[in-house]
């Protein structure tokens, strides 16, 4: 078993465990009085053994797991209950108790499989299809939206077709900075092999160091440096898929006037339309020079409208990230490194009563590059009433950047409900999606509870919002408390008059959760169109079954009860 799913089956994000983000003394204080009396988890609840959680004995048919083996070869065909443990499921907030509360039961795939490359892949497909066993593409297995929930669907077995031996760097064209890399290498490998030729691929989401390439792809991710690198979508040039129906290679040039751009049906495609084995993407030299600072602005219109005015006059920086001033108190409320009342009191003499955090990283190939982008931002942030606060808070978000995830592992282990969850709208409709979606998880969640929100990701005409939650959890009800609060804030997102007032996802995806959501984005026409890209490529429906298009009601989300 490779570390990754190792450490995921222990709930912890990285090998170094949940002790590596235990919580201070002085936040845990914090929080308490915010959110009511904590109620750490029970010993037996935080570590609940692999043995307490209820595994079938695998369904996978003997001829179809003798025609696996045949092309991934033995030691690739894994049936034994902790490697299939080890898939069973992503990591949203729910992933994550259900582990913890082994009686609510797992989706658990009957075997997972291992090939070596993209011609293993489709070879893999073949069996499948032939013997109808479902298939559900494993990359980093970091989607929080139910995406890699083995789901069957209407078949009798799935598997798990975990990417994790398509790992290489298969080549790289300097003239035209592109590279193509495997669809399993996780986030960091792919910026070590660039790097030795000197490239980047800019992409870094907070799931980084354990999600993959493929998996990027499948999802459209959008990484904390979007505003200078782009979304992935933006760096795909070519991708290469794995169908029940042949191998399907799509890209020929930068741009192309050939009929729709149909990279973009694979692109965003959740393992539901193909197995992404390759994808070539754009590449940019290394960096030099970085540099992080942070500003404050007084209160959210304040800010959302100086970020939009740096978006609309291109003066974005690389990473580009407004909180509001609840997310503002928490970082500032729980940082240990700043000299916090010194800070407040600096601001309170600018007049500043309601701060919130504007963080801006820049890259460039020298200081000098980096101080001639910046100096026009911080022209037009000091017009918009914003206050330098400096580079050591850039610095501290630099260095936390990773951390998310490993906070919400201890923040789990005191027994708080944590979440996050996202959306992007136009400008005009931001505050109007923000309010709504603030409302309606305050509505459904207990009083109390901490509703946080940044703009990470913003463009010309509009942004991203993400939300992050922290509440006393039900531990009665943990899963109903917090489908309540996110069916609640999913009907605010979606409703609207002549279109819904935002995306169900600006980069999560859709997986099960967002499921109900996706035909008020795209209309009944929408969902049809795409139902018969699947039938085509997929007629046997082999592929992610209960996954982007597919709502199975007695199997989409009654497992989560049993
Ligand atoms: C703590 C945390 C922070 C996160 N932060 C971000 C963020 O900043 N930005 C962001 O965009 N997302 C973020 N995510 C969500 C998640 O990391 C992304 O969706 C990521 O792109 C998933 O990559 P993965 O390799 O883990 O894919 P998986 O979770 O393994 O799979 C995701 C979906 O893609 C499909 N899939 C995976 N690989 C392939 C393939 N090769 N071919 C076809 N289908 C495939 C799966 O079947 C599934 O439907 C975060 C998640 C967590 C847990």
């Amino acid at each position: 078993m490779n570390d990754i799913v190792d450490h995921r089956i222990r709930r912890t994000w990285t090998p170094e465990g949940a002790s590596a983000a235990e919580l201070p003394a002085k936040a845990l204080r914090w929080l308490s009085e915010r959110i009511g009396p904590l109620t750490p988890e029970t010993a037996e609840q935080a570590v609940a053994p692999d043995s307490a959680i209820a595994v079938p004995v695998s369904g996978l048919p003997a001829d179809a797991a003798a025609d696996l083996l045949a092309v991934v070869g033995r030691e690739n065909v894994l049936d034994d209950r902790a490697e299939r443990l080890g898939r069973a499921g992503g990591l949203s907030y729910l992933d994550l108790i259900r582990r913890r509360h082994p009686a609510l039961g797992l989706a658990v795939p009957d075997a997972v499989v291992l090939p070596a490359d993209p011609d293993e892949v489709q070879r893999v497909l073949e069996v499948c299809t032939a013997h109808d066993v479902g298939v559900v593409p494993f990359g980093g297995g970091t989607s929080v939206v139910g995406g890699v929930n083995a789901l069957r669907g209407s078949k009798e077995s799935v598997i798990a077709l975990d990417l994790a031996r398509l790992d290489r760097l298969v080549s790289v064209d300097p003239v035209s900075r592109t590279a193509v890399l495997q669809a399993g290498v996780r986030g960091p490998e792919a910026e070590r092999l660039l790097a030795l030729h000197g490239f980047t691929l800019g992409h870094v989401p907070q799931s980084f160091e354990r999600a993959t390439i493929g998996g990027f792809a499948a999802t459209r991710s959008a990484g904390q440096a979007s505003s200078g690198y782009g979304r992935f979508e933006d760096m795909v040039t070519g991708v290469r898929l794995a169908t029940p129906r042949g191998q399907w290679r799509l890209g020929a040039a930068p741009a192309s006037a050939a009929g729709p751009d149909l990279r973009q049906l694979a692109v965003g495609s959740e393992g539901a339309l193909g197995v992404i084995t390759e994808v070539e993407v754009r590449v940019r030299p290394l960096p030099g020079v970085e540099r992080y600072e942070a500003f404050v602005l007084n209160g959210w219109q304040q800010g959302s409208a100086a970020v939009r005015a740096m978006a609309q006059a291109g003066l974005l920086a690389d990473i580009t990230r407004l909180s509001d001033s609840e997310e503002t108190e928490v970082s500032l409320s729980l940082n240990s490194g700043w000299k916090i009342f010194a800070l407040r009191r600096y601001l309170a003499a600018r007049g500043v009563g309601e701060p919130c955090l504007l963080v801006l990283g820049w890259h460039g190939s020298s200081r000098g590059r980096i101080a001639e982008r910046r100096r026009r931002t911080v022209r037009l942030l000091r017009a918009a009433g914003a206050v330098s606060i400096g580079t050591a808070p850039g610095e501290s978000w630099r260095r936390g950047r990773f951390h998310g995830p490993r906070q919400r592992d201890a923040l789990m282990e005191h027994g708080v409900c944590v979440e996050t969850l996202e959306t992007a709208t136009y400008w005009s409709s931001l505050d109007r999606l923000r309010d709504e979606v603030r409302a309606a998880l305050r509505g459904a969640l207990p009083s109390g509870a901490v509703v946080m929100c940044h703009i990470s990701h913003a463009y010309e005409t509009g942004a991203s919002l993400y939300f992050t939650t922290l509440a006393a959890r039900d531990g009665a009800d943990p899963v109903g408390q917090w489908e309540r609060a996110k069916a609640a804030a999913s009907r605010a997102i979606s409703e609207g008059q002549d279109r819904p007032l935002g995306t169900i996802s600006h980069h999560h995806a859709v997986g099960v959760d967002h499921a109900p959501y996706l035909g008020a984005e795209i209309g009944e026409l929408g969902l049809q169109v795409l139902r018969a890209v699947k039938a085509t490529v997929d007629p046997e429906g082999i592929l992610n079954p209960g996954k982007l298009l597919e709502q199975d009601p007695a199997d989409g989300r009654a497992w989560i009860r049993d």
